[in-house]
């Protein structure tokens, strides 16, 4: 533990031995430290009073920088829910270090206003020594601000990760910080606070250049819609007002470079024409090659007019891009784009978040109500990532009997125990080397392996049982709970250090009943469930009705509902007659027991199978993650029989 005088010693003795190098001290924190003590006159050890602005000013201050504002607040949202389990604080200053906006985790926010982190104060250098956002604008560049590395030793509890928002000109407009309690850091905070930042430059860009043409581009088909997109702002005669720093580098150009440039000087494609695709096709990306070095870019073209909506909606639906034009198959988009049917909000964040992160190595927690696709989600953000080509392993911790799951996970080596495979047996963990280990239910995982996991994560190698010799791992996780882990952990059932380990992002997939896009997901699952040899559609009254149901077992269970209904119906148009019986009145008592809805279309064998697993479940009070395991099949083996023997989990209280 540091004390206020050791590390006032330290800061002088760096300061005093510079500028010869001190080894443990990046040149960066000694410069900063050098200015403190030299311009600032300030003294590690004596804590400055806080300097925060009268509210006015603080108003007046806000409003110079009200679209950096307005493009921040919700980026600002997302990156909190994206870190706010570890204890962070996420804040915006102006170019003074005027702290203009905060968002705090409650458990972080007491500790974080005793050190000044609130609306107001003024975190400049000269104010707060060495910090985040003082020496980010003082360095103009991302930086990470560790704990011992600020100035004063009040901030010393600290670890910040800052980065400057530029305007396309290059002019600094306001500085991303996320802050958080030393030992709670995840190592990819400042990954994230970069690609925020990179959001809201572009919605900046967007919103400025509202109503003029736009050109958006990227190299890869699946990121045009995304934030690492390369916009160009065009005027009526289709030359370039302005380009997106993004733009810049995937060029290799300066501003000044291409400027005033007709676009078609830039690529082999006319506006005009490209706008007419567009146009045509809707939002799909078209191969367009740079003029210069014949580079290979996918782009979409926007003509600026709103039809009543904002620029970023109409820049949202149409670079997002779901589907390709003139592309070959190899470059089709990836299969997380296409688990969004239509436009919702959620699932666009998840699907965007998950793109940015995994790449990078950062673990991906997927949560939701059963049924609302994380499995599914889990092996598109693979088949997304730069590992498509690698092994993709799934385990589902709840199914795997407790005795087994050791091994399952870990492997074995010949001899290892009795009844062992002679051969002994590679863990799943090792089987997913080089590729995704998907380790789905992972609140079921018994406490004496989240401790064993925990540490083959940690130190990132792993040996079988039996065997000593430990195997280098390279993998990335996804994991999946339908459980609310942080309760699981304030019952002792769940380790706290795994589920930070677990979580680099939380992603949350939405239950079907709050999908914008849920007539979209519908048709989807419709045309899934239809014969091969002909066209099923649903009426209208219909379609309103399934939009507007409940759906407790979600998608799961919508896809139940319509494989029913498609054996039942009469002509190729299903309408409300052809609904479940209980669908519309809910579960009736005894209903699930009761004769089925899809009586006619079992055989008394099957009948009596269902009676028996209602038998089965009464006794495990509808458990159905314990059931699974007497059972000895897994969960999912189990969801496939109840919806087989149309089994209404839902209506469990009434049985
Ligand atoms: N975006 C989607 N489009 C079409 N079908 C989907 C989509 N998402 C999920 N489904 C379907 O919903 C069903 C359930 O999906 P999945 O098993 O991935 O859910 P889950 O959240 O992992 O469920 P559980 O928590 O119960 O294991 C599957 O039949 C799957 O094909």
């Amino acid at each position: 533990m540091v004390s206020v005088h050791s590390h006032g010693a330290r800061v002088r003795e760096v300061v005093e031995s510079s500028p010869a190098p001190y080894s443990r001290v990046p040149p960066h924190i000694t410069e900063s430290w050098i200015r403190c003590i030299s311009e600032y006159q300030l003294d590690p050890t004596i804590p400055h009073e806080l300097y925060v602005v009268e509210s006015h000013e603080l108003l007046e201050r806000q409003e110079q920088v009200a679209p950096v504002m307005r493009a921040a607040k919700s980026e600002m949202t997302v990156l909190f829910q994206q870190i706010a389990k570890s204890d962070y604080a996420i804040m915006l200053t102006d170019t003074e270090g005027v702290l203009l906006n905060f968002f705090g985790d409650p458990g972080f926010t007491h500790a974080a206003s005793k050190s000044g982190l609130m609306p107001g104060a003024v975190w400049s250098e000269r104010f707060q020594g060495t910090n985040g956002m003082g020496t980010c604008l003082a360095e103009q560049r991302p930086m990470m601000i560790h704990q011992d590395d600020h100035f004063l030793f009040r901030n010393t509890g600290l670890t910040c990760a800052a980065a400057p928002i530029f305007d396309w000109r290059g002019q600094i407009l306001a500085v991303l910080d996320a802050s958080g309690e030393t030992h709670r850091v995840p190592s990819h905070v400042l990954d994230l606070v970069n690609m925020t930042v990179q959001e809201i430059e572009n919605k900046v860009f967007v919103n400025e250049f509202s109503g003029r043409p736009l050109f958006v581009f990227h190299s890869r088909p699946e990121f045009v819609g995304t934030l690492n997109k390369g916009i160009i702002a065009l005027d009526s005669d289709s030359c370039v007002l302005a380009a997106s720093r993004n733009c810049l580098a995937q060029l290799g150009v300066t501003s000044n470079e291409i400027i005033g440039q007709p676009l078609d000087a830039l690529f082999n494609v006319s506006f005009k024409s490209l706008l007419r695709e567009s146009q045509k096709h809707g939002p799909a990306p078209f191969i367009v090659f740079d003029a210069h070095h014949g580079r290979r870019f996918f782009a979409t073209a926007t003509s600026g007019q709103s039809d009543g909506k904002s620029p970023l909606q109409v820049f949202a639906t149409q670079a997002s891009a779901p589907t390709l034009s003139n592309v070959p198959a190899s470059d089709r988009l990836t299969p997380l784009y296409e688990l969004q049917r239509g436009h919702d909000a959620r699932m666009e964040h998840n699907i965007q978040t998950a793109m940015r992160v995994f790449d990078r190595d950062v673990a991906i927690l997927l949560c939701g109500e059963t049924g609302t696709g994380k499995e599914l989600f889990a092996k598109a953000i693979h088949l997304s990532s730069n590992r498509a080509d690698q092994p993709y392993v799934a385990i589902n911790c709840a199914s795997i009997p407790e005795q087994l799951i050791e091994s399952e996970l870990f492997g074995y080596k010949p001899g290892a125990f009795t009844g062992a495979n002679k051969e002994g047996q590679i863990g799943k963990i090792c089987q997913a080397n080089g590729g995704t280990l998907f380790l789905d239910e992972i609140g079921d995982m018994p406490l004496a392996l989240q401790t064993r996991l925990l540490r083959v994560l940690e130190e990132r190698e792993i040996a079988p049982l039996g065997g000593k010799t430990p195997t280098k791992l390279d993998i990335r996780l996804i994991s999946a709970t339908h459980c609310d882990l942080p309760e699981k952990i304030a019952n002792n059932l769940f380790r706290e250090d795994l589920y930070y380990r677990i979580q680099g992002v939380t992603l949350t997939l939405p239950p079907l009943r709050e999908r914008a896009d849920r007539k979209e997901l519908i048709q989807f699952v419709l045309e899934q469930e239809s014969p091969d040899d002909g066209i099923v559609t649903i009426s209208d009254e219909l379609m309103d009705l399934l939009e507007r149901h409940q759906w407790p077992g979600n998608i799961r269970q919508l896809r139940n509902v319509l494989r029913v209904m498609m054996a039942l119906r009469d002509g190729n148009v299903l309408t409300r007659d052809c609904l479940p019986a209980d669908f519309l009145t809910g579960p009736k008592e005894n209903s699930a027991a009761s004769a089925p809805i899809t009586s006619s279309l079992l055989n008394p064998l099957e009948l009596a199978e269902r009676e028996a697993l209602i038998q089965e479940l009464r006794i495990s009070h509808w458990n159905l993650s314990k059931l699974a395991r007497q059972l000895k099949v897994s969960r999912n083996t189990l969801y496939r029989k109840l919806e087989r023997l149309d089994i209404n989990v839902a209506s469990r209280e009434a049985c």
